[in-house]
């Protein structure tokens, strides 16, 4: 059995990981810490997994918790992990971080739109961004990999294949995404009370949203240019998922045969993509899941292709691609332990 750990285990993120780990065939869990509640059970902290975990969560100690784990995964807010990981960690443990410090790969970007300085620059380089439809080939060598962020899972597996492709101009990229309130995280914030929250929708982090330059950074990387895109995410008032609806102008005579096409060459195998071509995703179809679903339409009226995606931002959005990028690292079948359909389609 591969010996996992956990850092932020008692967050939104982190617990779903334990779920999911604690139902893994191959992964046996040896180690969860938390910053407030060492001392308990996890399962004192969220008794719906009573019975599949009741380990008593340690202090965070990463160098120790290197010592016991092959694996150990980090699901702490950003700015941390890069203070914490360091060559020698690196050398005897496999690192899976779910936050944005190794997501980057210039730090003066990094340090720009976070507001904070890394911690550990020269490690940058040895990253994998572990978006694991674009990345696998490099995710199997990897032993730092910084998992993706959710709107941008969300939003970069939606427009991949129409810039891999040329079928649309770079320049006009539009991205608006909705996320639930599970996205901010269990800390106390205010926008996250359920009076600040309920019956309401709003846009924020309006042309600074940290998810922005990370979504550019893999479509720049994809076209071979520098791409800027408009990104807006919102918040909606349900526990969990994504939607993002993507704007972006056609390329002369591109036609819908053309965009059906891209997505289908470049994700027609994979496993954790479920294409649905004009009948569009919606959040609840993919609720629990490890499954990015995309739709899309051509409007031949104003010469654009609308492409919608959606995940749940705790799965493919956090836990779940962080042991999907687990599954490609040791060689087990990518989806094993992986949800890939809705428990209950209602
Ligand atoms: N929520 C989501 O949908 C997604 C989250 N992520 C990323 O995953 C990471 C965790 O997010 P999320 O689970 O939402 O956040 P939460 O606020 O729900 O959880 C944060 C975790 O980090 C611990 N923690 C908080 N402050 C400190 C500190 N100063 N030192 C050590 N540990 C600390 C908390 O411990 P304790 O509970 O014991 O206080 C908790 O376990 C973030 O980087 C986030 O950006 C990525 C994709 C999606
Ligand atoms: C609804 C909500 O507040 N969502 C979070 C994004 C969560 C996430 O995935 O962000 P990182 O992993 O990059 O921190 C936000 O907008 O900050």
């Amino acid at each position: 059995m591969l010996q996992c750990g956990v850092i932020g285990a008692t967050g939104y993120a982190g617990s779903a990981l334990v779920s999911l780990l604690a139902a893994h065939p191959k992964v046996e869990i040896t180690y969860l810490a938390s910053h407030s509640y060492a001392g308990k059970r996890f399962s004192d902290i969220y008794p719906s997994l009573k019975g599949a975990c009741d380990l008593v969560l340690q202090e965070e100690d990463v160098q120790e918790a290197s010592k016991l784990c092959s694996v150990l995964f980090l699901a702490l807010p950003h700015g941390l992990a890069s203070s914490k990981i360091t060559e020698e960690i690196l050398s005897r443990c496999i690192i899976i971080d779910l936050g944005a410090d190794y997501r980057l790969k210039d730090s003066s970007v990094y340090e720009s739109w976070y507001k904070t300085e890394h911690g550990s620059k020269s490690l940058l380089e040895q990253s994998v961004y572990g978006l694991c439809e674009l990345h696998r080939d490099a995710i199997v060598n990897a032993n730092l990999i910084a998992n993706p962020g959710c709107y941008t899972t969300c939003s970069i597996l939606t427009l991949a294949p129409l810039l891999a492709e040329g079928l649309v101009d770079p320049t006009s990229l539009i991205i608006d995404s909705a996320s639930g309130v599970s996205g901010a995280g269990r800390s106390e914030k205010i926008d996250s009370l359920f009076c600040e929250c309920n019956e309401s929708y709003k846009a924020y982090g309006v042309t600074n949203h940290r998810h922005t330059p990370e979504i550019e950074q893999e479509l720049s990387l994809i076209l071979g240019s520098d791409v800027l895109v408009q990104f807006t995410p919102h918040l909606v008032p349900m526990n969990r998922g994504i939607l993002s609806t993507c704007y972006a102008n056609l390329k002369a005579g591109v036609s819908e045969a053309d965009i059906e096409s891209a997505y289908h060459k470049h994700y027609g195998n994979e496993p954790c993509i479920r294409l649905m071509g004009s009948s569009l995703p919606e959040t609840r179809f993919v609720r629990g899941t490890n499954i990015c679903a995309i739709g899309w339409k051509f409007d031949a009226r104003t010469r654009r292709v609308i492409a919608i995606g959606s995940i749940d931002n705790l799965i493919k959005g956090a836990a779940g691609q962080a042991v999907q990028n687990m599954n490609i690292r040791c060689n087990f079948e990518e989806t094993l332990g992986l949800p890939l359909f809705v428990s209950n389609p209602l």
